[in-house]
């Protein structure tokens, strides 16, 4: 698709990128320096990937040398004063690493959208209409009748230029709404800057987001720059903002009321002109009445709101956006071609999905590599019940897989928190398991009896080295790399990297290739320990 151009010093780093590239279809060259990138021509290629300890603090040269190409930097050591020099001198995008699979793709994907620097402008953003179908902005999937009306207010929002609060459950969509609204206004052209307000410490968030003067506090070496003046011209995405702390708020109100910011320890105000666009799964209006948000601000943020409905009140929007996501990441995982079996698609219809879309891309990831064929079972999903016990096939209520479940559904069990619309959830019915196959535990295979019907025996399947006992007494056989994955997959919500090799036998430079090689990505929201 694209000439992409890798400099990295590490022989291992440039063939992982080169073969994840490779597997979208891109055309990649390596350089192992700077002086060998310049020897390939760097402003020849549709994107340049350089590592940011070879590219030098501001990235100046590497960018130089690139110019018109847009220039991906990864980073081993990540700042996020580098962050900010290097978006500003002009970088398309800075990723620290070690990164998720994801988030690299859909850099690349951004990098090679963008226009080439000193290209004539590009032209004014497309009518929304263009952007897709049916006003739906060409990245957001579904069709339910919620959905529609968000993406009318977005097409209404996105020119205005005024503040947007984002509402909705963790994983529903808001920073894609954010993005289709920054995509779409007259900013489009300047930096969108996404900030988790939760993922920051209370501590560091004003110094962040504000910037602050040498000798402001201890260990405040230089000034620096904060999140909001990078976003100058551009858009702010405040996510999570009902975390951001009293102090933080009065001085947030102060940007958005007279356009002024103060970095932290400075006597002169600075001016900046933003557009933000906050999201929150909290209720502000409640957290106001109880004095942890300011009211004023909330008033200020709730120019314009966008609600965005929990994926289990979507409707078959859940099965359209399974398969989308499917295609992509069977593609990353060099597996095109994956399908949901029947059962798989009931699972998915019937589920709360409490983690909405988030967890639904997780769910599938996990069955593109536990599937052992072309054929995704439920078990292969791995979705679990709110106490944490993997959902279990029930026998069928009827013979045709197509028949709904009469067993009650969240969709049946009405609105409400997710864990309440969890209590209804159940299996769809399994045409062809027994009791005894519906107690087994769901593993990287189905169990004896449990595998969708009319599929052939795997013809390839890795069978090598170990065994382990399934809880209906039958052998299964594991190769190692099934039960390195099945393992990582099952133990990461709860065990640190650390404690993952160690119970592995392998070191965590070890875990962290066989992550790499095998595309496990690390779960984004679990919380990095010190020990980790
Ligand atoms: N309508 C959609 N179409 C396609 N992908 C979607 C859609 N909604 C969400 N996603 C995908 O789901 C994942 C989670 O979305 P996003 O990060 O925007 O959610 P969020 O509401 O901001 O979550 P959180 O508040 O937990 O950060 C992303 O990978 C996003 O691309």
């Amino acid at each position: 698709m694209a000439r992409i151009l890798i400099v990295e010093k590490e022989g291992a780093s440039r063939n992982t990128l080169q073969h994840l590239l490779e597997r979208e279809g891109h055309d990649v060259v390596q350089a192992s320096g700077l002086e060998d990138a310049r020897l390939q021509h760097p402003a020849d290629f549709a994107l340049v990937i350089c590592d940011s300890e070879l590219a030098g603090e501001h990235a100046d040269p590497i960018l130089r040398a690139s110019r018109p190409t847009p220039v991906l930097l990864l980073a081993d050591n990540p700042s996020l004063h580098a962050a900010i020099s290097c978006l500003k001198a002009g970088a398309a995008d800075y990723l620290p690493k070690p990164f998720d699979q994801q988030a690299f793709a859909r850099s690349v994907r951004d990098a090679l959208s963008l226009p080439r620097q000193g290209a004539p402008s590009a032209a004014p953003p497309p009518p929304l209409a263009h952007a897709g179908t049916a006003n739906k902005p060409v990245e957001m999937i579904g069709h339910c009748r919620a959905m529609q009306q968000v993406y009318t207010r977005i097409r209404k929002v996105a020119p205005a230029d005024v503040t947007v609060l984002v509402l909705g459950e963790s994983g529903t969509g808001k920073e894609l709404v954010a993005r289709a609204i920054h995509r779409q206004s007259e900013r489009h052209q300047a930096p969108l800057i996404c900030v988790n307000c939760a993922a920051i410490p209370e501590t560091l968030i004003e110094s962040e987001l504000f910037g602050h003067e040498k000798g402001a506090f201890t260990g405040a070496t230089s000034s620096r720059t904060g999140l909001i003046e990078a976003a100058d011209g551009g858009t702010l995405f405040l996510d999570e903002i009902g975390e951001l702390p009293l102090d933080a708020q009065a001085r947030l109100l102060r940007v958005l009321q007279e356009g002024e910011i103060r970095r932290v320890g400075a006597i002169e105000t600075r001016y900046v002109d933003i557009r933000l666009i906050a999201a929150t799964h909290r209720n502000l209006h409640q957290l106001s009445a109880s004095g942890e948000f300011r009211l004023d601000l909330y008033y200020r943020l709730n120019v314009m709101e966008i609600d965005l409905p929990p994926l289990r009140e979507r409707g078959d929007d859940v099965l359209e956006l399974a398969e989308h996501l499917l295609a992509g990441i069977a593609r990353k995982h060099g597996r095109d071609g994956m399908r949901l079996s029947q059962r798989a698609r009931q699972e998915i219809h019937h589920y709360a999905w409490p983690g909405n879309v988030r967890e639904l891309e997780n769910a599938l990831e996990r069955g593109v590599i536990l599937a052992e064929r072309r054929i995704i079972a439920p078990e292969d999903l791995g979705l679990r019940t709110p106490s944490g016990q993997p959902l279990q096939a029930t026998p069928a209520a009827t013979a045709d897989p197509a028949a709904p479940s009469t067993a009650q559904t969240p969709k049946t069990a009405g609105k409400g928190t997710a864990k309440g619309a969890m209590k209804g959830t159940v299996k769809s019915a399994a045409r062809d398991a027994s009791p005894e196959t519906a107690s087994a535990p769901v593993t990287g295979q189905p169990a004896a009896g449990q595998q969708d019907k009319g599929q052939p025996p795997p013809a390839d399947t890795p069978r090598s080295g170990l065994s382990v006992v399934g809880d209906a007494g039958e052998e299964e056989d594991l190769s190692l790399e099934d039960y390195f994955q099945h393992f990582v997959l099952e133990h990461q919500d709860h065990m640190s990297e650390t404690e993952l090799a160690r119970r592995l036998g392998i070191s965590r430079k070890n875990l962290w290739e066989r992550r790499q090689r095998l595309g496990i990505p690390r779960r984004k929201g679990r919380r990095s320990s010190p020990a980790n």
